[in-house]
């Protein structure tokens, strides 16, 4: 019979089926980080059990460690601090492999698991984080899972789950100049709203989504969180073996090209079922931001602020309205030249090296806008050392950008980087709920590109104005 890339990974990994469809699944890799793991652990640690497959488990710090140059020493804020010692002891007594923060290869979980080659096509991966989904990227089942669970895999490394539906997105055709992953993945959540996957393990495919870099990617399955999906898929090709090959943890030589041809049986049969099917002309798409307080609020640059009027249901209405409300914002208004007062550029949505490249490429021989603040936070100590190296930290500081240390920074209010009641931020990360950044903040997300071309003309703009 033929099968979906999810069905092939979900069948690989069966430990036990039991009558009412739940299966016990083997966990190729289990992510951990310090917020959702401290009572799991503590789970373990009362059961006096210990981590079954240490040797499939890694351990980093992201969402409670500050940015700023001066963390190595010592952590201020007293709630973070004891996350962050936490998960230190945790991973000391369990014998975890842990990545501390004055190691270069600390970042942000879900940047450094492709990274480092933890992260495999055909692996299940998990991680007590939504944004596991990421890892989907590579053609793996990659998902999160809440701490119970988080226990549950580190004791058995296994877990228990029901198969979730397929349905594909196809994106046919050829993306404009200026337009990016994070321009297809906001808009395929326009269209299909924010509970468009759920049930499903959506797989990303057609010519736009095979046309992008391992990072743009990883960028669209970071958000099919937000779609409503349990997880985003993407079926590995020639582009995820080179970015594979050489990675400190991915299979060597033999074992590579071994490895390579079984990840070439992966990719979905001809003639596989779906149930669901939605497709979109990338050749349709212009750079997208939202506007309100879901991720399904978005337009086009170009566009204008809905109008609440124009919402026949009425529960629907109060929504929009609240949101224009919280985001400050008129009914009808363009949404280009709203004036932003801090810029972020960074998270597991969008701070690798090519979205670094990205931004540098709008921000070279410019400069901030009055009044704005701009963070720039590489996703890894490693991607930090490689945009000096390549000359683009020096580029963002000249701009007037500041240039941090690797973390979630201010894509969630869990450390100091946070926006103040009232600030308006375009941000690159994947959340725009009101106070994700901080509380009272208004969050427009947007890509690299777009962020850095509302940093140096302070308001929202069109990127396409700029190149
Ligand atoms: C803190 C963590 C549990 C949370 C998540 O699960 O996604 C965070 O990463 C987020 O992005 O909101
Ligand atoms: S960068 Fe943001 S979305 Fe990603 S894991 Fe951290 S808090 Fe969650």
């Amino acid at each position: 019979m033929s099968r979906t890339l999810f069905d092939k990974i979900w069948d690989a990994h069966v430990v036990e089926r039991l009558e009412d469809g739940t299966c016990v699944l083997y966990i190729d890799r289990h992510l951990v980080h310090e917020v959702t793991s401290p009572q799991a652990f503590e789970g373990l640690r009362l059961a006096g059990r210990k981590v079954r497959r240490v040797d499939e488990t890694i351990a980093v710090v992201d969402h409670n460690i500050p940015t700023d140059a001066d963390r190595l020493n010592g952590i201020n804020e007293p709630e973070s601090k004891l996350q962050i010692e936490t998960l230190e002891a945790n991973v000391a007594a369990f014998g975890v492999p842990y990545f501390p923060v004055s190691d270069a290869r600390q970042g942000i979980v879900h940047v450094i698991g492709p990274e480092q080659g933890i992260s495999l096509p055909g692996f299940t991966i998990v991680c007590g984080d939504s944004h596991t989904s990421t890892h989907g990227a590579l053609g793996a089942l990659a998902f999160g899972i809440g701490t119970s669970e988080v226990e549950h895999v580190l004791a058995t490394q296994t877990l228990l789950q029901k198969p979730a539906k397929n349905m594909l997105v196809r994106v046919d055709g050829v993306l404009p100049p200026g337009c990016t992953g994070k321009d297809i993945v906001l808009a395929i959540i326009g269209k299909i709203g924010t509970a468009g996957g759920t049930g499903h393990v959506i797989e990303f495919g057609g010519e736009a989504i095979r046309a992008l870099d391992m990072a743009g990617r990883l960028t669209v399955c970071n958000m099919s969180i937000e779609a409503g999906a349990r997880a985003g898929l993407i079926a590995p090709d020639e582009t995820t073996f080179e970015y594979i090959e050489g990675r400190p943890y991915a299979p060597k030589g033999e074992d590579f090209e071994k490895a390579v041809a079984y990840w070439k049986t992966l990719p979905s049969d001809e003639g596989a079922h779906y149930d669901k099917i939605v497709v979109l002309n990338a050749a349709e798409i212009v750079p997208q931001v939202t506007w309100g307080t879901s991720p399904e609020a978005v337009i086009p640059i170009t566009g204008t602020v809905p109008d609440p009027q124009a919402e026949p249901d009425e529960a629907r209405r109060a929504q929009l309205q609240q949101m224009l409300r919280y985001m400050d914002l008129q009914p009808g208004q363009k949404i280009a030249g709203t004036k932003v007062d801090v810029v972020f550029i960074g998270s597991c949505t969008n701070s690798r090296i090519e979205d670094m490249r990205a931004a540098a490429a709008v921000a070279k021989g410019r400069h901030v806008a009055p009044g704005v603040r701009v963070l720039v936070v590489p996703g890894s100590g490693l991607v930090k050392a490689q945009a000096e190296a390549e000359g683009l930290a020096k580029i963002f500081t000249d701009a007037g950008f500041e240039w941090r240390e690797a973390g979630c920074s201010m894509c969630l209010g869990m450390n100091p980087d946070k926006l103040t009641p009232g600030q308006r931020c375009a941000s690159t990360s994947n959340r725009n709920f009101e106070g994700r950044q901080g509380p009272g903040g208004r969050t427009h997300l947007l890509s690299p590109a777009m962020a850095a071309a509302a940093a140096v003309t302070g308001v929202l703009t069109d990127v396409r104005e700029l190149v």
